[in-house]
């Protein structure tokens, strides 16, 4: 089967990029272009063009992509051990209460085998996910990843970015409490604070207030920014700017946090694609370049297959609700698929 890139927006446009790809370090002229990296922008070159890209519809996709008689996989989920988790939970709970970090997000990774089936047909899942999603995937060969993010770490377009932050977390049936619970709030507002100062650097920060995002059994706190730029900005560089935002990484963002984040998901075997930045710039000569944060999704190479999610670390963190919290997105992404 051919490489495969997929990009689909909330409101339900959608791009194939059929291989093979041509690398850039630079987004080319013309946008119809994918950005693709992990989590520590260890590629240097993301852009990745494809021989062929074609806008599709829910209706069009098998089309385009053609199962060749492939049906959905099964997969065989293996319970996650606590032991590692809990050891970097404790290790930065402390840091926290040192008052040496602010926030850190680390990953469990549920660990699953394709028992049957190919994950190629979950593009169809992708495509279909809640509207307030970008569906997002990237395959290669026999390995890939895959999802439908409700988090945008930026939208360029002329001389505006908008941003948002989402963090804090909850079931959908207990938004009473959720919203006065004095931690989640603590940390939403983190990563708000952390995107008006990186923003602030580019332009004059409107912040939207506080308010909800809905997506597969899951409640946020989500809060809208927007800079109009007071020079031009380059998507790279941005990236570069933002991510990783202590949604999906940690404050301060300084290499030893980072070097830390990085060993604790190395430990927790946490697939490269997880919290990195995907993006898309639509084709056209005054193209849009979305970029998403890669968050509820899976990854597989083979017969292996992963399925990470992260949890804020603050000061008023409990591992039960926690390791509860990991749980609901990680049902989120099954149920999503329809795993
Ligand atoms: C890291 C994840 O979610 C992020 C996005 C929304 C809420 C989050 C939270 O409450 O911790 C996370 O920052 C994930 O889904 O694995």
């Amino acid at each position: 089967m051919t490489d495969i890139a997929l990009f689909r927006l909330p409101g339900g446009r959608a791009w194939i990029g059929q291989g093979p790809f041509e690398s850039f370090t630079e987004a080319p002229a013309g946008g119809g272009v994918f950005y693709v990296n992990d989590f520590d922008l260890s590629d240097p070159k993301p852009w990745k063009k494809p021989a062929h890209l074609v806008e599709v519809g829910p209706e069009s996709l098998a089309q385009n992509v053609g199962w060749n008689g492939a049906q959905p996989p099964h997969i065989q989920w293996a319970k996650p051990a606590t032991e590692w988790f809990k050891m970097a939970f404790r290790r930065i709970r402390r840091e926290v209460l040192a008052r040496r970090l602010e926030k850190m997000v680390p990953v469990l990774t549920e660990q699953g085998t394709i028992t049957e089936g190919d994950p190629v047909r979950l593009l169809e899942r992708v495509m279909s996910a809640p509207a307030n999603t970008w569906g997002y995937a990237w395959l290669q060969g026999s390995q890939g990843f895959l999802g439908a993010s409700p988090e945008l770490l930026f939208r360029l377009q002329g001389g505006t970015v908008e941003t948002m932050a989402l963090a804090g977390t909850a079931k959908p049936g207990d938004q009473a409490a959720f919203l006065t619970d004095v931690k989640e709030i603590e940390e939403h507002e983190i990563v708000v604070r952390y995107l008006s100062e990186q923003l602030g650097h580019l332009g004059t920060v409107e912040r939207e207030p506080r308010g909800l995002c809905q997506t597969t059994g899951l409640l946020h706190f989500q809060s809208h920014l927007r800079v109009k730029l007071e020079q031009p900005a380059e998507a790279a560089a941005l990236v570069k700017a933002l991510h990783p935002t202590p949604a999906v990484g940690c404050l301060p963002r300084e290499e030893p946090w980072l070097d830390r984040l990085r060993e604790y998901r190395s430990q927790l075997n946490v697939p490269g694609f997880f919290g990195a930045p995907f993006g898309f710039i639509e084709p056209g000569d005054a193209p849009t370049c979305h970029m998403i944060v890669a968050i509820r999704g899976l990854s597989w190479a083979g017969s292996e297959a992963k399925l990470p999610s992260g949890c804020g670390i603050v000061g008023g963190s409990a591992f039960d609700h926690e390791w509860r919290e990991l749980r609901l997105k990680r049902e989120s992404v099954v149920t999503m698929l329809g795993l």
